[in-house]
């Protein structure tokens, strides 16, 4: 599948699976706190999930695998089937855009109904956690791989990026931000610019601290200096990652990628979105009908309890948003790329 190895380049993990236990590095403590929290069960899973200590559509759908995986360790011998069940329901209620946790558990799922016995459940379970964990870091080194024959640079040159794609979003080196890596290994990459995101920053908090702690040239901007940077004409592509692609190619991702798109259009520069084909969504006719999480005004209104806006204020805040397909140039998975999506196109790939 993948030209390169899985051993390469990959320091950062978002989570660790211990054989009985998972571990995940607190997202939210980055970058000033490197913490790891142990999870307690599938509904310490599903909490970890809720509170985005884990995120990032892949790394949200490993995550909810193991946690079904821990709901089989932990089930007691009586109604077992009834408990597995009941996990994979908590799980599934955890953040509802990202289709890579509904994926994940619907495999895991399909396992588990196979199986005879706890204990076989117990260790078939676990196995196929481990199988989605590592066929997903297979599929971000593929992606790379079909990403730069879509862009085929000639010479080094500077990418824009939105929130974090990286290590810590998926099972290992990351969608966008392993093409970026890719570019980087290739020494096809000048600079990444990395738009801040808000209100959760997971680009300066999180994709800023991956790219440094790999040596990777990183220019970090306010989301609001994206146009100027682009109208500069600094910037080749804008690469992004995806929570849901629909039948049709829209794509919903990380709010403010809808506004990368329109300015990438304007000003003539490559829009690409990169994902593994767990996060494709073919029962979906169009964007239209993904549901769009909104979190809690506090995420806009402070900042780790300091007030950025007048108490009580007002907020509107959805953390994703649908780039329509008409917007986009190039859809990669590890399957292939889809260029200037529509239906016909993603059928061939995905049908
Ligand atoms: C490879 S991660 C792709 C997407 O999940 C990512 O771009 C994103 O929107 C993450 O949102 P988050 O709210 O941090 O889970």
């Amino acid at each position: 599948m993948a030209k390169h190895t899985a051993n390469r380049s990959m320091g950062t993990v978002a989570l660790r699976w211990q054989g009985d236990s998972l571990e995940l590095l607190d997202q939210r403590l980055l970058p000033a706190e490197e913490h790891w929290i142990k999870a307690e069960g599938a509904s310490g899973v599903a909490q970890c999930i809720t509170d985005m200590v884990v995120r990032g559509a892949p790394a949200i759908g490993i995550s909810a695998a193991y946690g079904v995986a821990l709901a089989a360790r932990h089930a007691g011998a009586g109604d077992w089937r009834a408990e597995v069940h009941k996990a994979i329901d908590e799980l599934a209620q955890s953040r509802p855009t990202a289709v890579n946790l509904f994926w994940a558990l619907e495999r895991m799922k399909g396992v588990f109904e196979r199986c005879e016995s706890l204990a076989e459940a117990t260790r078939q379970l676990a196995a196929e956690a481990v199988h989605i964990h590592e066929e997903d870091l297979a599929a971000n080194l593929a992606m790379a791989d079909h990403a730069l024959e879509v862009m085929a640079p000639e010479k080094a040159m500077s990418v824009l990026t939105h929130c974090n794609t990286g290590a810590l979003a998926t099972g290992g080196y990351g969608t966008a931000l392993g093409v970026i890596r890719r570019l980087h290994e290739e020494k096809l990459l000048s600079r990444v610019y990395a738009d801040e995101t808000r209100p959760w920053l997971q680009g300066s908090r999180l994709t800023a601290w991956e790219l440094t702690r790999d040596n990777i040239p990183v220019t970090l901007n306010a989301d609001g200096a994206a146009a100027a940077i682009m109208a500069s004409g600094k910037v080749k592509w804008v690469v992004v990652g995806a929570d849901r692609i629909t039948a049709n190619g829209d794509v919903a991702n990380k709010i403010g990628t809808y506004n990368l798109a329109v300015l990438a259009r304007h000003h003539k520069v490559g829009f690409m979105v990169v994902a593994p084909s767990s996060t494709v969504d073919m029962a979906l006719a169009s964007g239209q009908d993904i549901p769009i999480e909104e979190r809690d005004g506090t995420e806009v209104r402070e900042i780790r309890g300091i007030p950025l806006a007048p108490a009580g204020v007002e907020v509107f805040n959805p953390v994703f948003d649908v780039t329509p397909a008409s917007l986009i140039d190039a859809i990669v998975t590890e399957k292939g790329a889809v260029r200037n999506p529509n239906i016909t196109g993603m059928r061939a790939l995905f049908a």
